[in-house]
């Protein structure tokens, strides 16, 4: 069986008397997109610091790519990529002197022209790193990521300050990466690009894993499905198969199970009682909740407000 690109078992990372992060575990498997989210301060720089090598962890173990990153950093560098976050990359050096540096440690990397032209870099490799817009670093830092061709990319909040199309361009070279069979571990406070990229999600919040899973697994379970009927206004409504009912607007109906989550059952039966009615139904709609709907219920930030 594959080892997973990445095992984070019980960790601790104290910063003096603070335990950023708080035994926190999870995994990520080969080929596979994990994002990291979390409220400000809630660990993820933390982690992604321990499983990249540049930090001992105070408690638990960490493999990546099945080695101690910390004790084998100089063997691990050559396999993984790292964007860290703000793109710190230095103010002086040329976009594309860095560029093709990076590219020189590699056995066998991206042609290092075609990947400026793929992030829209191209008018930039001659300029140092001070002219370049905040969106064009980041751009710069993901191409120092990716240039080698890693087995495993780590990527903090990789589409922070970018405009849409970099954005739309940097999503696009994650699916490629994934597609390449590249493992990728991500943070982002952006939810919805964490359910458009990721196949695992992990939250956390004050150092704890509070929920893990796949964006699918975590909008539906003890999800809050609400179901809306667009049928003949003045129905008599009444409970259906333990869900209620009700017409909020003129033929528009709301269906809210009091367990939170409609199944396939009661919705069928709902939709059985408007046609044992003869109501013209002309649409149904149903509501998922959405991972921002998960994040607020499952962190700290909801109570802060
Ligand atoms: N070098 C450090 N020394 C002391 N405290 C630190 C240090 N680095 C981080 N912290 C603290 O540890 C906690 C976790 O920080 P971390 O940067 O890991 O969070 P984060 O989830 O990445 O946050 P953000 O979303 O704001 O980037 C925070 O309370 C932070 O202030």
């Amino acid at each position: 069986m594959a080892l997973d690109a990445l095992s984070v078992d019980s960790v601790v990372v104290r910063y003096g008397n603070i335990a950023a992060v708080d035994g926190a575990s999870f995994a990520l498997p080969r080929g596979r997109v994990l994002a990291l989210l979390g409220p400000n301060g809630a660990g993820k720089t933390s982690l992604l610091r321990v499983c990249e090598g540049f930090r001992r962890p105070d408690g638990g173990r960490v493999a990546t790519l099945g080695v101690d990153p910390f004790a084998e950093r100089d063997r691990l560098m050559p396999r993984v990529g790292i964007m860290p976050q703000g793109g710190a990359v230095h103010p002086l050096a040329k976009a594309g002197e860095l560029l093709r540096l990076f590219a020189s440690y590699a056995a066998d990397p991206v042609d290092v022209d075609y990947l400026a032209d793929r992030l829209g870099l191209a008018h930039t490799l001659r300029r140092p790193c001070r002219r370049l817009s905040g969106g064009e670093l980041q751009r710069l830092a993901l191409a120092l990521a990716v240039v080698g061709r890693p087995e495993l990319v780590f990527l903090d909040e990789p589409t922070a300050g970018m405009d849409v199309e970099a954005r739309h361009t940097t999503w696009a070279v994650i699916a490629d990466l994934r597609a390449a069979g590249v493992s990728v571990l991500l943070t982002t406070h952006l939810l919805d690009e964490a359910e458009r990229l990721a196949d695992d999600v992990v939250i956390v919040d004050r150092g704890r894993v509070v929920a893990a899973g796949s964006p699918a697994h975590l909008t539906t379970t003890a999800g809050i499905d609400r179901l809306t009927v667009h049928a003949d206004p003045a129905l008599p409504v009444a409970d259906v198969a333990g869900c209620t009912v009700r017409e909020e607007a003129p033929g528009r109906y709301t269906v809210d199970s009091p367990q939170g989550t409609l199944d396939a059952a009661a919705a069928a039966a709902v939709l059985g009682w408007f046609a044992a009615r003869g109501a013209h139904v002309t649409a149904v709609h149903s509501q998922r909740r959405t991972l921002e709907d998960v994040f607020l219920a499952m962190t700290t930030r909801k109570a802060d407000r």
